[in-house]
């Protein structure tokens, strides 16, 4: 059975010496150790969330308020702080470009490691499938990553994450990078995906889109859950990502 379960779970982030303002400070700071003066930032401060099966889950809140760092937390990134993270089933963490590939090898290359990572056999022909998705030119696939445009590097890193159903999909904001055509088979490959994970949890600044979409929205504010709001079911019309243009 598909689950997560967060029990006061905090996360820190260290800061090394980003407050050493003083340049006495900065100098004396390599001779003598200040025992104990380890400086953090609590990204996520005692989160607790239980989500079973069906589960569509919005994360609001302002700028810096933990949203990132709790999807980071759930799809195993990073190891919480303090608490307990229990996660039944696969992720598929769709949270930024750059996660998990090395600009310096090929593109088929990190295809097929991104593939490995997430427990799936990368065979010539799961890759070509992923290669056709992304429209992009075949002598592309042998050019490392450093050499892609980032509209270039999403269409690869995209079609490789939503290559597979998830039984957990993880979604920070969304396709920025990519342009018109793209984004338009992007978001019918994910409403795809959306609608055969069981879980699926949106970190969004977009009110709407998180209203259209999701049965639960938590507000976080400075790490903490603020206020959770659940959506009525009579007012979520089937998924969409988009508004509809009239
Ligand atoms: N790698 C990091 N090192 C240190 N602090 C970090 C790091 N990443 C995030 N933070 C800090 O953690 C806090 C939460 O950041 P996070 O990115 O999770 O917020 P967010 O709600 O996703 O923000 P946004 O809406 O701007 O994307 C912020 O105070 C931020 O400065």
């Amino acid at each position: 059975m598909v689950s997560i379960s967060l029990r006061n779970v905090c996360l820190d982030y260290p800061l090394y010496g980003a407050y050493d303002y003083s340049l006495k400070r900065r100098l004396l700071g390599h001779l003598i150790r200040e025992q104990g003066e380890m400086r953090i930032i609590r990204a996520v401060d005692n989160v607790s969330i239980e989500a079973a099966a069906g589960a569509r889950i919005g994360l609001a809140g302002p700028n810096g308020s933990g949203k990132s760092t709790l999807l980071r937390l759930i799809a195993g990134v990073y190891p919480p702080s303090s608490g307990n993270v229990a996660i039944k089933g696969n992720i598929v963490p769709l949270l930024g470009l750059n996660a998990g590939v090395n600009l310096d090898f090929v593109a088929e290359d990190n295809i097929a490691l991104l593939l490995r990572i997430s427990g799936r056999k990368p065979s010539r022909a799961v890759i070509d499938e992923i290669w056709a998705f992304t429209e992009l030119e075949e002598r592309m696939q042998r050019l490392p990553l450093r050499m892609f445009s980032s509209g270039m590097l999403m269409r690869v890193l995209f079609a490789t994450a939503t290559a597979f159903p998830a039984d957990i999909l993880l979604l920070d904001e969304w396709l920025s990078v990519v342009d018109e055509h793209f984004a338009e088979k992007a978001q019918r490959r994910l409403l795809n995906l959306v609608s055969q994970a069981a879980i699926v949890i949106i970190a969004s600044h977009d009110q709407p889109l998180l209203r259209r979409t999701c049965t639960r929205i938590i507000n976080l504010d400075h790490g903490r859950i603020a206020s959770t709001a659940v959506v009525e079911p009579t007012s979520t019309p089937p998924i969409e990502l988009r508004e509809k243009r009239a």
